[in-house]
């Protein structure tokens, strides 16, 4: 079997680009690599989701748990090419996963809900739904300035880009970030590894190609 990882952070962390950097190093060294990206996978799950967030169905958005489950419908169409990879022995990336529900779920929920929902998300996408659990979940910790700082950057730079509602308020950033860094620490579903700003590409490409 191959290896699951998932990179976790707020928009504009650099999760694409961190992707990108440790496919490049692993393929280089004769892995072979199968990257995905979430909601980017291309469901009409996800696609109602990107279209509640960008005010497009009413008051969809307000609904956290629906919202949660379009982001769990997307990731369960996804599971099939998810398991082949692994079935290939693939290394399989995957740019955000059910920790994104996690964290965004409770952070626009009140701040003692983030166990009920971590164990909600954890019980229906792993439980039920029996996505693959992940070997490694990455947390890309930049900061919230330097992700608001970068997600700007790349905004003004690429209209398509532009950010969501979630992505352009700071104080939500603000609690999605420590939600994460509390999944992290409590190792939320599987261990979870802290990728700061300075650190290097190569090191979290040693460490998944390590992975026993
Ligand atoms: N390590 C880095 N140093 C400098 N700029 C970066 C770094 N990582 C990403 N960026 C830039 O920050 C912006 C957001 O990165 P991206 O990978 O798209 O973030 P995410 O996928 O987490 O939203 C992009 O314009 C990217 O070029
Ligand atoms: C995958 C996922 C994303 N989200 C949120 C995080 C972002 O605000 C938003 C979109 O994710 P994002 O990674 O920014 O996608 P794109 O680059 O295609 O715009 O969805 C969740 O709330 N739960 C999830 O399960």
């Amino acid at each position: 079997m191959g290896r699951l990882v998932a990179i976790e952070g707020l928009d504009g962390a650099g999760k694409n680009t961190l992707t990108r950097a440790v496919t490049e190093r692993l393929e280089a060294t004769g892995r072979t690599v199968t990257a995905l990206a979430f909601p980017r996978y291309g469901t009409q799950f996800a696609d109602l989701a990107a279209e509640a967030l960008r005010g497009g169905n009413g008051d969809v958005a307000d609904s956290v748990y629906g919202m949660g489950l379009l982001f769990a419908f997307d990731r369960q169409a996804a599971a099939p090419d998810i398991r082949a990879a692994l079935e290939r022995h693939d290394v399989v990336l995957l740019d955000r996963y059910a920790a994104s529900s996690a964290a965004y779920s409770a952070a626009r929920l009140h701040e003692g809900a983030d166990g009920a929902v971590a164990g909600w998300v954890r019980e229906t996408e792993f439980g039920r739904f029996g996505l693959p659990v992940p070997d490694l979940q990455v947390y890309l910790d930049v900061g919230v300035a330097l992700a608001a700082e970068r997600a700007q950057r790349r905004e003004a730079g690429d209209a398509s880009r532009a950010r969501d509602a979630y992505e352009t308020d700071a104080g939500l950033q603000a609690r999605t970030g420590a939600v994460y860094t509390g999944l992290a620490e409590s190792a939320w579903v599987s261990p979870w590894r802290i990728h700061g700003a300075d650190d290097a590409p190569e090191t979290l490409a040693d460490a998944i190609a390590s992975l026993s």
